[in-house]
C-alpha cells in the first residue's frame, strides 16, 4: 500500500488524478471531479482501475519534480540499463466541459529501458468492466454513460480484463499515450499533438504563476506558497467557479478508521478562505468566477442556503457507502456524499463576508445583486446566531453553542460595518453595530471561563477548540489581550500533541463518530499565525518549518498527520491545509498577509492592495 504522500496531483480544472511515485494512476474521476472514479485503485486494489506506466525493472530508482511554476508532473526511472522520464498532465479543455484528457509522455533519457503499461479501466467507482474494442489509433472502452478511448502507438494485449503493453525506450524517443474521456453519447473527440499541448500546457500554468504577488520572503517559502497557490488552483472547476475542498474522497483520518468523508464538494468555508489566500495572491478573476458561483448556489431563500454545495450548485448530495471498495488501508467504509451538507454550520456566514470584504477591497468590480445577497444573508443570520448548531468540525454528536460559530457571526456583522464605513455600500448600519457588539458580549460573557483562563469550545462546556486561535487573526481582541493568551497557553497545553496541534480532543468533546484523528494541519499553521500576533515570532517560524517538513517531496499537504506513524492522513491534497501554509509565509514575511484582520480602522497588518475602497458586493 503507498502512502498518502507518495502520491502526485495532476488536474485541468475539471477534475484531477493522483500518481504515485512507482507511475501508478491510482484515482481519476471523469469528467468532472464528484464524478464516479474510472481508476479507484486507492480506495481498493489495482482490480478497482489504474493506469501503470514504468519500467519493467522493479528496483528502478524513483525521483519526481513538478516542472517549474507547472502542474505538469515529471518522474524519473532510472535503471542498470538506462534513464527514462514520465511527464505526466491533464491539457485544459477550453471548448468543453465532458472531454477530459490524461496525457502521459515516456521519453527515453539515456540507453534504453524495458517499459510496462497496464491500464484496468473500472467505470462507476471501480466496479464497472468496460467494453473493449480494437481502434487504429488504440482502444476504447465504453460502459453505461461513459466512454474512454486510449491513444497509444504500443503492442498493446487484453489480459485479465487489462490492457498490457511491453515496449523499449532508446534515449531520445518519445512515446506519447492519451486517456481521453467523452460521454458514450457523444463521438470521441480529437487528441491533438502531444509534444504541442505539453508545451501549452506549461506556458498556460507558467503565466499564471507570473501573475501571483507574493512578498518578500526566504525562497524556499516562496517556492512552498507557489506550491500551494498551484494546489488551489487545480482544486477549482473553471466552468462554475467552484473551489472543491479536495478531489478525494475517504482517505482516512485515521488509519483503519472509520472517520472517511468525500470532500470533492464545495463547501462554502473551504472555498471562501480558498478564494481569500488567491485574491491576495492577486488573482482577481478567480474571486469574480466563485462570486458568480456563490450567488447562483445560494440564490432563493436565505434560510435554505447550504454550507456547502456540489460544484455545479448542486444542493442534494445524499451520503452513501461503496462496499465493494475495501478502503485506503482497510479504512472503511468508503464514502461519496456528505451528510453534512444539511447541517447548521454558523460560521459560514462569517467566512463569506469576510472573503466578500476582502474582495471589496481588492476593488473587485461593484455588484449590487452580491451586496443585496450579503443584506438578505445578515438578516438571517441575525435570527439564527444563537442557536446550537454543529460547528466549523463539522460534529455529528449534539449540536452546541459553539463558541467559534458565534466568533464568525461577529465577523459577518464586523464585516458589513466595514462595508458601509469603508466602501460605501447601504445597509442599517447602526443596527449591525449593535448587533456585532451584542455578540461579542456574548461571547466574552458565555464563551470564557475564568477558572481556565481560556476561551471554551462550546457555551457551558470546559473543552478546548483550536478554531478559537482565530480570535486575535480576525480581529476580535488582540493577542497580547489577557483571555486570548490564556486561550493559546491553553491551547498548547491541552490541545498539541508532539508538536502539533488537534482540532478538539476526541476524548472531550462527542462528535457522534468515534475513533481518534491525527493532527489537523490547518489548525497547527493557525497556532503559528497566533505566535506571530502574539509577537513570538521564533516559536511561529519553528512551528511553520515544522509544517514545511511534513509536506511530501512535492510540496503537497493532507488534511492531518500521524506523527507516531510519520504519515499524511486524511484527503490529499486538502485546501484548508495549502490555505494555512500560503497564510502563515505571508504573515511570517511580516508584510501583512491574508490573516483576517478586524475590518474596521486599524487593519495594521493588511495588504494595501485590500485595503482600498469601492462601492458595492
Ligand atoms: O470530522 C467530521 C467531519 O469531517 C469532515 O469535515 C471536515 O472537512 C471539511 C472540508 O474540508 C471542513 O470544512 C470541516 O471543517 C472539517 O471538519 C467531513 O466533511 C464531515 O462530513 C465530517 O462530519
Amino acid at each position: 500500500m503507498r502512502r498518502i504522500e507518495d502520491y502526485a496531483l495532476i488536474g485541468n480544472m475539471l477534475s484531477a488524478a493522483l500518481v504515485g511515485r512507482d507511475g501508478s494512476i491510482d484515482w481519476l474521476c471523469l469528467p468532472r471531479f464528484d464524478s464516479p472514479a474510472c481508476f479507484a485503485a486507492l480506495l481498493g486494489s489495482e482490480d478497482n482501475g489504474r493506469w501503470k506506466v514504468a519500467p519493467v525493472d522493479p528496483d528502478a530508482r524513483v525521483t519526481r519534480r513538478y516542472l517549474e511554476d507547472t502542474a505538469v508532473l515529471e518522474t524519473r526511472f532510472e535503471t542498470a540499463t538506462g534513464a527514462v522520464t514520465l511527464t505526466d498532465f491533464m491539457p485544459r479543455s477550453e471548448e468543453d466541459a465532458a472531454h477530459v484528457d490524461v496525457v502521459r509522455i515516456v521519453t527515453g533519457i539515456e540507453g534504453e529501458v524495458a517499459m510496462a503499461m497496464q491500464l484496468t479501466v473500472r467505470f462507476a467507482h471501480g466496479c464497472t468492466v468496460p467494453w473493449v474494442q480494437r481502434k487504429d489509433y488504440g482502444l476504447s472502452f465504453v460502459a453505461g454513460p461513459d466512454a474512454a478511448e486510449l491513444h497509444a502507438d504500443l503492442p498493446l494485449e487484453g489480459r485479465d480484463l487489462s490492457t498490457w503493453a511491453r515496449f523499449t525506450v532508446r534515449a531520445g524517443e518519445r512515446v506519447p499515450m492519451t486517456l481521453a474521456y467523452h460521454p458514450s453519447h457523444r463521438k470521441p473527440h480529437f487528441v491533438d499533438d502531444r509534444i504541442e499541448t505539453l508545451d501549452r500546457t506549461v506556458t498556460w500554468w507558467r503565466e499564471w504563476v507570473c501573475r501571483a504577488q507574493t512578498p518578500a520572503m526566504p525562497p524556499a517559502w516562496h517556492d512552498a506558497v507557489t506550491r500551494s497557490l498551484i494546489t488551489l488552483k487545480l482544486l477549482t472547476y473553471a466552468p462554475t467557479g467552484a473551489i472543491v475542498a479536495a478531489p478525494t474522497t475517504s482517505l482516512p483520518e485515521a488509519l483503519g478508521g472509520s472517520r472517511n468523508w468525500d470532500y470533492r464538494y464545495c463547501w462554502v468555508r473551504d472555498s471562501a478562505l480558498t478564494l481569500y489566500a488567491l485574491l491576495n495572491a492577486g488573482y482577481r478573476e478567480e474571486a469574480e468566477q466563485w462570486r458568480q458561483w456563490l450567488l447562483r448556489a445560494v440564490a432563493g431563500s436565505p434560510h435554505q442556503m447550504q454550507i456547502m454545495y456540489g460544484i455545479g450548485g448542486e444542493r442534494w448530495l445524499p451520503e452513501y457507502e461503496l462496499p465493494w471498495l475495501s478502503g485506503y488501508a482497510n479504512s472503511r467504509p468508503v464514502r461519496v456524499g456528505n451528510g453534512a451538507a444539511g447541517q447548521m454550520q454558523i460560521d459560514v456566514y462569517g467566512e463569506l463576508m469576510d472573503t466578500l470584504h476582502a474582495a471589496r477591497g481588492a476593488e473587485l468590480q461593484t455588484q449590487a445583486e452580491a451586496w443585496q445577497m450579503q443584506v438578505t444573508l445578515l438578516a438571517h443570520l441575525e435570527t439564527i446566531w444563537r442557536e446550537p448548531d454543529q460547528g466549523i468540525w463539522e460534529t455529528r454528536g449534539p449540536p452546541r453553542a459553539y463558541t467559534h460559530s458565534r466568533l464568525m457571526a461577529w465577523v459577518a456583522f464586523d464585516r458589513a460595518v466595514a462595508a458601509v464605513e469603508h466602501h460605501g455600500c447601504t445597509g442599517p448600519v447602526d443596527h449591525w453595530r449593535a448587533v456585532r457588539d451584542a455578540i461579542h458580549a456574548d461571547i466574552c460573557t458565555h464563551g470564557f471561563d475564568a477558572q481556565m483562563n481560556s476561551f471554551v469550545q462550546y457555551y457551558g462546556g470546559r473543552s478546548l477548540d483550536a478554531g478559537l486561535l482565530l480570535m486575535p487573526q480576525v480581529g476580535f481582541l488582540p493577542a497580547s489581550d489577557p483571555r486570548v493568551a490564556g486561550t493559546i497557553a491553553a491551547i498548547e497545553r491541552g490541545l498539541m500533541k508532539d508538536g502539533l496541534v488537534q482540532r478538539y480532543s476526541t476524548d472531550a468533546t462527542d462528535d457522534g463518530v468515534g475513533g481518534e484523528e491525527g493532527a489537523f494541519l490547518a489548525c497547527s499553521f493557525w497556532l503559528a499565525d497566533a505566535y506571530v500576533m502574539a509577537g513570538r515570532h521564533d516559536d511561529a517560524a519553528a512551528l511553520f518549518e515544522r509544517l514545511m517538513g511534513l509536506r511530501n517531496d512535492l510540496g503537497l499537504l493532507s488534511e492531518e498527520y500521524d506523527m507516531a506513524a510519520g504519515r499524511q492522513l486524511g484527503n490529499f491534497p486538502q485546501a484548508f491545509s495549502h490555505i494555512g501554509l500560503i497564510n502563515t509565509a505571508h504573515n511570517l514575511a511580516g508584510t501583512h498577509g491574508p490573516a483576517r484582520q478586524r475590518a474596521k480602522r486599524e487593519a495594521p497588518r493588511r495588504r494595501a492592495s485590500v485595503d482600498r475602497g469601492n462601492r458595492g458586493g
